[in-house]
This record gives C-alpha cells, structure tokens and sequence, in this order.
C-alpha cells in the first residue's frame, strides 16, 4: 500500500510495472493476424503523449502495410546484416548469423517513427545545449508505444540494423527528417520471458548494483550506502 495519495491503486501500478518488465523486443513469435485501426490508434496516441524537449513533438508516425515497401527494406536488413556479421569472429559470428534479428516481412505492420529536426522552429526551449533532445524525444515517443504495446498484447521489434541514408530514401523522407525507430508490430504466438538475446546466449542483464554510483563516477552506491556516505 502506498503512502502517497497521488499513486495509482494498487493493481494499476502493478500494471504500469508488468508491462514495464514484461515488454519484449520481439522478432520471432509475430503472428499474421492485422491490428485493429482502434489499437493503431491508441498505440500511436501513446507516442504522441510522450514528453518532448520544449513541448516540441518532432515525431511523426509512417505506417508501412505495402509488402513491397516492406521487402524493400529487408533488402537493405540483409545488406547491412552481412556487413555486421562481419564484425565478430569465430564462434561469435556463428552465433550472431544464427540470431533473427528483425521480422520485417512476418509482422502484419512496421511503423517508421522519424524526427523532424526543424519542428518548432529555430529556438526550441530546452534545446539549446544539446542539440539531440528532439532525437531523444523521439526515442521516448518509441519506449510510450513499446510499453503501450506489450498491454495491448502487440509485439514490437526494433530494426536498427539499416543504413539510415538508404531507409530515408525508401521512405521518401525530406532531408531535416531522420528516421528514429524502425519498428514491426504484430500480434504474437508468446512474449517470452527474458530477452531473445539472453535466452540465445549473447548477452545477460547487468545488476544493478554494479550500475548505482555514489555522488560521482566509480563510487559504488552499495558501499557508500552502508557507510553512510
Ligand atoms: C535502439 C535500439 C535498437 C535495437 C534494439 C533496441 C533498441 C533500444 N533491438 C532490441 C534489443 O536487442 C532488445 O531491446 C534487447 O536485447 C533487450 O531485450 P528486450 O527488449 O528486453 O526483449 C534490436 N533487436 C533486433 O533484433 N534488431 C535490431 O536491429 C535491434 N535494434
């Protein structure tokens, strides 16, 4: 029970926190089913509630149904995919050439959420020393529908293994407008309960006790803790 009256009851903050934990990237498990236009829209309301530097909102939102379109950028997946192959050897390489990392075609729906880099003009407030905020908005705007998504019971898998160059071309995209997120969605067989990569072998979650610092750099918040520091 929590002691602040602004919290959600309880079963709903235990809602926020499952589809936290629970969200996936997926690639495997999506299955051919459409997602409704109702869901569409509220997945896409939920980017679009997320903050921005400056209230700039500099997202937009292209959504690719078109097969054509859709082999189109797994053509340039699989280019870049030899090419990143390459940067691992031996039984590194064996594995990553075994990972599916992207389920363009399987997914019923991708979504492009790009990031106008001119919205609201010269001066955005907020954006002044760093001038990425609208790119990390924009990233926001994805992690809103991501979770979003996982409530609804919709997979969400992120493609960034493409040339941003060649996907801006594809999808037509003038040049002040970058291509954030390229995502495919679909509705899926399961979720599955740790990460693809992890349950593959390639990498583990960290604890977060090696990533807490005390005050500054390097300074393990575990100990200074119990020091009281
Ligand atoms: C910016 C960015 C870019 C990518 C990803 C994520 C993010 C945040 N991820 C998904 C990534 O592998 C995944 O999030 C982690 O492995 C953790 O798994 P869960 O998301 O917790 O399932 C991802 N996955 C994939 O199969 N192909 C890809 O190109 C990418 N690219």
């Amino acid at each position: 029970m929590s002691n602040c009256h602004h919290a959600f009851p309880e079963t709903q903050r235990r809602g926020v926190y499952r589809a936290i934990h629970e969200r996936r990237d997926v690639r495997s498990q999506f299955l051919p089913d459409p997602i409704s236009p109702e869901v569409l829209e509220r997945l896409l309301q939920a980017a679009h509630h997320a903050p921005s530097v400056g209230f700039m909102q500099p997202w937009d939102f292209i959504v690719i149904e078109s097969r054509e379109v859709r082999a189109s950028i797994l053509a340039l997946f699989e280019q870049e995919n030899a090419r990143a192959a390459e940067r691992f050897s031996g039984e590194r390489q064996d594995l990553y050439r075994g990972l599916k990392l992207q389920g363009i075609l399987e997914s019923p729906l991708n979504l492009c959420i790009t990031c106008d880099r001119r919205r609201g003009g010269p001066h955005v407030l907020g954006r002044n020393s760093i001038m990425d905020t609208d790119l990390f908005s924009t990233c926001l705007a994805v992690q809103n529908l991501w979770l979003a998504a996982r409530a609804e019971g919709v997979g969400v898998g992120w493609v960034s293994i493409l040339d941003p160059a060649q996907l801006s071309q594809v999808l037509n995209l003038p040049e002040h407008v970058y291509p954030v997120a390229y995502l495919c969605l679909g509705h899926v067989s399961e979720f599955l309960g740790q990460p693809e990569l992890e349950a593959k072998g390639w990498r583990s979650r960290l604890s977060l006790e090696e990533l807490m610092h005390a005050n500054s750099w390097g300074q393990p918040f575990a100990r200074a803790f119990a020091q009281g520091k």
